[in-house]
This record gives structure tokens, sequence and C-alpha cells, in this order.
């Protein structure tokens, strides 16, 4: 028992007893009543920022922290041992076996992943945490009954991805407040992990998602710095790479490196969540609209421009400027139809290299060998920090270009519905991370599903036969289309997915779209999880 933290939860007693142990608990309680007054405050700064861009104020670089951006003499931490070289990087959630086959992937390092690719039930957060325990360590195996699973002699570094400052984690609050969902991920892996790392020749690595702000980059590090304290290790041995994949972040990306730079290991195009963020950001701007979701690619202007200020931002200050996701995944039993999703995979990772990243994501294992070779051909050393990229000029305007090549489709409003409805079903039946036509879908990818349908309805937008998108002729799909949702992805549930259409069906009628999903229906988990405290169910 720790003084004020309770426990909503009827979870299994084993991880409990491993990983919520009191001296834990402990160190998660010291970091939200040292932090937790601070993360509200800058969620609050969140929602101002979004009424002033709501009432035109432009994005734009941030005037008070001109000095940081012109001063060329500060740079960040040398790369800390075993990311050094990055060149490839599988991801994915944290259950046990995935573990183990991404550990034993080939690829450079491990992002084991709490946030977009794992649905947070309780039992996922908690098992994922016994699962990086034991892999540290080790101690880790698998059998299916037909199939046994163990680590090789030389596995992928790992680094975690801990959920974003937003979410609230509702299965453990400490005076009677939810922790956060970052700090919670966060605490867990450094608590029970940091030691044992460094004992053996790494550190405790991290991924950091969805910022808006260099000032939640700070919060980051204020919390880098308790923590090391805390446990007794020296500063600079955490390292955390930030995800840019938010629309006000790549307008903040000297300032986030600058906040963390004695823990920084780089910035990450996070591609998926930076389209969500495109169109949920400029919610007020009709020029914003965008075509298909299959149009939005990475050669786009304003992708082209984030990607080349990305890099040239990192490789200014010496620090990794990693690539993202191909969302496809191989085709079992079809080797033509493999052949061309995985030469756009390809062409993809070549685009990266040659525009000077240091590294790749890859959603599955089959996929490292192509990224390999591709990263092997064109990256002759560790990394590519020595191109400086001092001929790339973007400036805001670039960053906001709302020029896409494209069209909507009747076929592009029916994929987002098909691909919403399942994706949401799915998350709330505790798989966050699904195949849907041969692409891997997760909460980002999903996301910009929900939020397209919403601009489409908002803006009266038109398909490209004329007709108008209304609220009743999506509605009207969602119902033709719900039905057909198993086919796609079998696993669904009948009573998920009729909260997945209730849900979406709300969502396109509302003024603005919700900020995120996993938000708005964590409640379902929680009380799935035996979580009832009062503020969950007046969520619902
Ligand atoms: C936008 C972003 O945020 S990207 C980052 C978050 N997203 C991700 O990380 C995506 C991770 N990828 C995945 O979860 C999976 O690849 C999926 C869900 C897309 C597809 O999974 P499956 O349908 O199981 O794929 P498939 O059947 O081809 O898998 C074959 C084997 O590879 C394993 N595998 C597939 N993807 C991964 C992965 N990312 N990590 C480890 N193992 C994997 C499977 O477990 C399976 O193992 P087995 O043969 O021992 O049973
Ligand atoms: O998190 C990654 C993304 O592409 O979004």
């Amino acid at each position: 028992m720790v003084s004020g933290v309770q426990i909503h939860s009827k979870l299994a007693e084993q991880a409990q007893a491993v990983i919520l142990t009191d001296d834990a608990l402990a160190f998660l309680a010291a970091l939200h009543r040292t932090f937790e007054s601070t993360r509200q405050s800058l969620l609050i700064a969140r929602e101002e920022a979004q009424r002033r861009w709501d009432s035109g104020a432009p994005f734009d670089f941030p005037p008070e922290t001109a000095h940081i951006r012109a001063e060329a003499s500060w740079q960040c931490a040398p790369p800390a041992p075993g990311l050094e070289d990055r060149r490839v990087e599988i991801t994915g959630p944290t259950d046990r076996k995935m573990v183990i086959n991404a550990l034993n992937s080939g690829a450079k390092t491990f992002m084991a992943d709490f946030e977009d690719s794992s649905s947070p039930t309780f039992s996922n957060m908690v098992s994922g945490q016994l699962n990086l325990r034991d892999a540290i360590r080790r101690e880790i195996d698998f059998d299916t009954g037909g199939k046994s699973y163990k680590l090789i002699e030389k596995p992928c570094v790992l680094i975690v991805r801990p959920r974003g400052w937003h979410l609230d984690e509702p299965r453990v609050t400490v005076d009677n407040a939810p922790i956060s969902g970052s700090l919670f991920d966060f605490g867990l892996y450094f608590y029970h992990n940091a030691k044992e790392l460094v004992k053996r020749g790494f550190g405790p690595y991290f991924y950091l998602p969805k910022m808006e702000h260099y000032l939640e980059a700070r919060l980051w590090n204020d919390v880098f710095n308790f923590s090391q304290s805390y446990i007794g290790l020296a500063h600079g041995i955490i390292r955390a790479t930030v995800l840019i994949e938010t629309l006000p972040a790549v307008f903040n990306m000297e300032e986030i490196l600058f906040e963390l730079r004695t823990h920084s290991s780089g910035l990450n195009c996070g591609r998926w969540d930076y389209i969500f963020s495109f169109i949920k950001k400029r919610r007020a701007d009709r020029s914003a609209v965008l075509p298909d979701r299959k149009d939005v690619t990475m050669t786009v202007p304003f992708m082209d421009s984030y990607v080349r200020l990305l890099i040239q931002t990192c490789h200014r200050r010496k620090v990794a400027a990693m690539g993202g996701m191909a969302a496809q995944i191989p085709i079992k039993n079809d080797p033509a139809a493999n052949d061309a999703v995985m030469e756009k995979v390809r062409l993809d990772k070549l685009r990266e290299v040659l525009a000077g990243h240091d590294g790749t994501w890859i959603a599955h294992p089959l996929i490292n060998k192509i990224a390999l070779a591709v990263f092997n051909e064109h990256m002759l050393g560790p990394n590519q920090y020595h191109v400086r990229r001092e001929d790339v000029k973007v400036a805001a305007v670039d960053l906001l270009n709302p020029r896409v090549p494209g069209t909507i489709t009747d076929e592009g409003v029916r994929s987002n519905i098909s691909t919403s409805l399942a994706y949401t079903s799915a998350w709330i039946g505790g798989n966050g991370c699904i195949p849907l036509n041969y692409l891997m879908e997760d909460a980002a990818t999903a996301e910009i599903t929900r939020v397209q349908l919403w601009q489409w309805v908002k803006y009266n937008s038109r398909l490209e036969s004329g007709q108008y998108i209304t609220a009743e002729y999506v509605e009207k799909l969602i119902d033709e289309l719900a039905p057909d949702v198993k086919k796609i992805y079998p696993g669904v549930k009948e009573d998920n997915l009729k909260i997945a259409v209730d849900y979406l069906k709300g969502q396109i009628k509302k003024e603005w779209p919700s900020e995120f999903l996993t938000s708005d229906l964590m409640p379902y988990l929680a009380i799935a999880d035996g979580a009832e405290p009062k503020w969950q169910k007046s969520a619902l």
C-alpha cells in the first residue's frame, strides 16, 4: 500500500506483484505530485492555442525563441550506446510474442509501443511492462503449443514509446486523480529497468509522441532529471527521440531539441499523425480540405517541406533525423501483389535515405531486408549527420501549403468509413493495430479517416462526381458498410462495432472533431477493466 495511490482494476496478481510494486508505485506518485499541475496547464495551453488559430492567428515559428534558432553553437548530446546506427527500426505493440519477434527481427532497434499500436487496456499496459522487463533480463520466452519463441544472441536495442501527455491512466489514481498515461508508461519502464539497461551497456531510451509545444519537451526534460536523481543515475543516461507529428510541433523543432539537448536522440517524421494533426489543427480553415487519404503522400508539397526541414534541423544539431512508416505490409499467398506493395515500401525508403534521413521505421519483420538493403546501399556510415542540407529553405507558407493533387471520391469516403469502423471496434476490443486491405492501421492512420470524414461534411465538400458530401450521405454509407466490416476485419465484435458506428455518426456532425478517439473511448476500456471512479462514467 502506498499512501494516496489506488489501483482500480481486477488485474492478474502476477503482473501486479512484479510491476505494480509498492516502490514503483511510490515513484509514480512522486512523478504525479511533482509534474501533474504542469501537465494540466500545458493541456489548457493547447486549447487556448487552438482558439487563437480558429480565430485566424497564423501558425508560425515562435518569436520569443528566435535566438535559439539563430544560435549556431549549441548541439545535442552525442549518440548513446546502441543508438549510433539506427538505419532500420521495427515498431510494434508489447505483447509477448511480438516483443520476441521484433527483438529477433534483425533491425537495429525495436520501438516497443505503448501508444498508437496498443489499445490501452490495463492488461495490455501492465503485461507489456512485464514483457519488456523480462526481455531486458533475457528471461522471456513464449510457447503457442506448436511454436516456441526465444531471444536470439544479439537482439535489437530497445526504445519505448509511452502514451502522449493528453492521455490519462484511469486505472491508477494518486490523491483521487488519474495519473498521466505518459508518466505511468515512462515511470514503470524507467523504474524497473534503467539500472539494468545501464549495467548491460545501454540506457533507458524513449520515443516521445504528439507534443505540440517546446514547453511540453521541457516538461519531459524535467521528468528525466527528476527520475535520474530519484534512482541515482547520472544525468543524460536517458535518451529520447521526439516524434514531430503535430502541426504546431513542426514550428518548434529547434526549441524541442534545445529543451532536451542533453537527453535528445533526435526527431522522427511521424507522418500519419502529422496528417491527422494538419487537418485537425486547421479545422477552421476551409482551404485545408484534403483529398482522399491515399493521395496525401510524402511527396505532396506540405509533407515534403516537413521532411526537409526536419532533416536540416536535426543535422544542424548533430542528432538523428529518423524517417517514418510506410503503411504497406506483406501480402501472403499472392507473390505478384506482394512484389508490387513491397516495391512501394522500397521506394519510400529510397526517398528517405536520399533526402538525408538517418534511419527508417518498419511495421513488419519481413520488411527489414528491404529497408536494410536500401539504407546499406545509400548510407555508408552509421548515420548522415554530415548531410547538412544548407540548401533547404522552408518557410511557414511551405509547411501550410494546402495544394495536394487528387480528388475526393466515393471510394475514398467508403474506405475511410470502413477503416474507421474496423479500427475503432478493434481498439475497443483491446487490439490497437490491425491489418486492413494490406495496410497496417493503428490509431494514427485511422484517426485520419475520422477527421477527413468530419472535414468533408463540415465544408460540404464535393465528390469528383459533383455530389455534395452531407452528413446524411455519410450516415447512409455508415449503415450500408457496417455489416461488411467483418469481411475486412474478421475479429470484429458486434457490440464494439455498434459503439464504433454511433461514435462515427456523432463525430461527423460535430462543430469540431474530438481531439482523440483514444481519449473519448477510454472509459469503455476502463470500465471493462473494472475501474469505476465517478469521472469515468460521466465521460461516456
Ligand atoms: C503510425 C505509427 O504509429 S507506426 C507505429 C505503430 N504501428 C506499428 O508498430 C505496426 C506494427 N505492426 C503490427 O502490429 C503487425 O504487423 C500488423 C498488425 C500490421 C500485422 O500483423 P499480423 O497480421 O500478425 O501479420 P502477419 O500474420 O503477417 O505476421 C507474421 C509474423 O510476423 C510477426 N509480426 C508482424 N508484425 C510484427 C511486428 N511489428 N513486430 C514483431 N512481430 C511482428 C507476427 O507476430 C507473426 O509472427 P508468427 O509468425 O511468429 O506468428
Ligand atoms: O507515429 C507515427 C506516425 O506516423 O504517426
